[in-house]
């Protein structure tokens, strides 16, 4: 079998969208003095919204065709796929996997390694193994280990810091639909002093007030603290038992994550912003994150996130994959170390993560707080959706 042909496509939202919020989520431009979280603007996240979404079709000499995507600067990711790294893996067997994922993690050593590159490389494996998936008729998860669960944990990912009631009434519906943990999002930090310290805590007490003891919360500050003011707010969290407190610094700050995950008895976790094999090395042997959070595609590919697992699972660090979404879920169907997945509902299109959705078909719908994977449903188990493509501008 041979890669004949790679297309990527730039789907970009035209359609509706909520509107931003303020202090809706805390992130690293929080600290950056004219951020609209200062000006009192209405986004504060405007950085960080991805209504964009790189979608690769690989097909092969036996007309097979698997689907890849990347979120991360989608015009970027799909200039390095046409330019950099389509010519090495044009005519490659897709089952030498390894040797073409590390053809264009090397070729594109010099300016690559991080980032957008190297979501680019990523989307072109997954889009490999879904190939790989549908040659012998299997799910992609079968290949890297098999079901090592009869179905996956998720936790709910949203509460978004909005009204306190407003929080209370979305954790109380998704706990009605049987989610047992739920992460929610800070919406101040070092710039807000400590009367955004105070708001902190009261949207946990509140989200606490209403999912109780019993489930799993889990604190979203999505790199907009920084170490002095995560010591400051960390024991005062604590009594709130989370299960862990999410990127509070920057991905580069790794010895800042050390020290605030040897700091209290709260887990740090954090890698949806690290990539490849040495990323998460480092990350690991400094103790760096309690929980690994890749998303694969970004990380590499499910090559490199496969890989990933196995070190991890050296260390006894838990993965527990950024964003749900397929390319992540077979990950965690095959690895006992990956305890559970992380699931967004399909909302309105907001920050960007609930787009797949629009995009892709197949993704699982959670259950009682479960997403299945079927046994019979070869490769990524996805196809490209019609009934929204009016509201997308596609970039050939
Ligand atoms: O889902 C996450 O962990 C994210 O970081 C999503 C991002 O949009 C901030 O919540
Ligand atoms: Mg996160």
């Amino acid at each position: 079998m041979k890669i004949t042909k790679i297309r990527a496509r730039v789907f970009e939202w035209q359609g509706p969208t909520v509107p931003p919020q303020g202090n809706f989520c805390s992130n690293a431009m929080d600290l950056v003095w004219d951020n609209k979280a200062h000006a009192g603007a209405d986004d504060t996240m405007d950085t960080f919204r991805f209504h964009g979404w790189t979608v690769v079709e690989v097909e092969t000499d036996t007309g097979l065709v698997g689907l890849g995507n990347v979120a991360l600067a989608p015009r970027i990711a799909k200039a390095i796929i046409d330019q950099y790294l389509a010519p090495h893996a044009l005519g490659q067997d897709p089952w030498d996997y390894e040797y073409i994922n590390q053809r264009m993690y090397r070729a594109t050593h010099a300016w690559g390694r991080k980032g957008v590159a190297m979501a680019a490389i990523s989307a072109i494996d997954i889009a490999i193994w879904d190939i790989l998936g549908k040659a012998v008729n299997k799910p992609v998860f079968k290949l890297l280990g098999g079901r090592t669960k009869e179905k996956i944990p998720c936790y709910y990912s949203k509460l978004y810091r909005t009204d306190l009631k407003d929080m209370q009434r979305e954790a109380e519906t998704f706990m009605k639909q049987g989610f047992k943990a739920f992460k929610m999002r800070f919406g101040y930090g070092p710039q807000h002093g400590q009367q955004g310290v105070v708001e902190n805590l009261k949207s946990v007490e509140a989200v606490r007030e209403v999912i109780g003891y019993d489930n799993d919360l889990m604190l979203e500050c999505y790199m907009g603290w920084n170490v002095e003011y995560a010591k400051r707010i960390l024991p005062k969290l604590e009594k709130y038992q989370p299960r862990w407190l999410e990127e509070p610094v920057i991905a580069d700050d790794i010895d800042g994550y050390a020290e605030l995950n040897r700091l209290t008895s709260i887990p740090i976790s954090g890698g949806e912003h690290e990539f490849s094999l040495y990323g998460f090395k480092q990350l690991l042997e400094k103790k760096a994150v309690s929980v690994v959070q890749y998303d694969t595609n970004r990380v590499g590919g499910i090559t490199m996130a496969h890989k990933i697992n196995a070190l991890c699972e050296a260390y006894s660090v838990p993965v527990i994959p950024h964003a749900g979404q397929m390319h992540n879920y077979h990950l965690t169907m095959s690895s006992l170390n990956c305890p559970m997945s992380e699931y967004f509902p399909m909302f309105d299109v907001e920050v960007g993560n609930e787009l797949f959705y629009y995009i892709f078909a197949g993704e699982p719908v959670a259950e009682n707080g479960f997403v299945q994977l079927r046994d019979d449903v070869p490769g990524l188990g996805l196809t490209l959706r019609t009934d929204y493509l009016d509201q997308f501008r596609i970039v050939e």
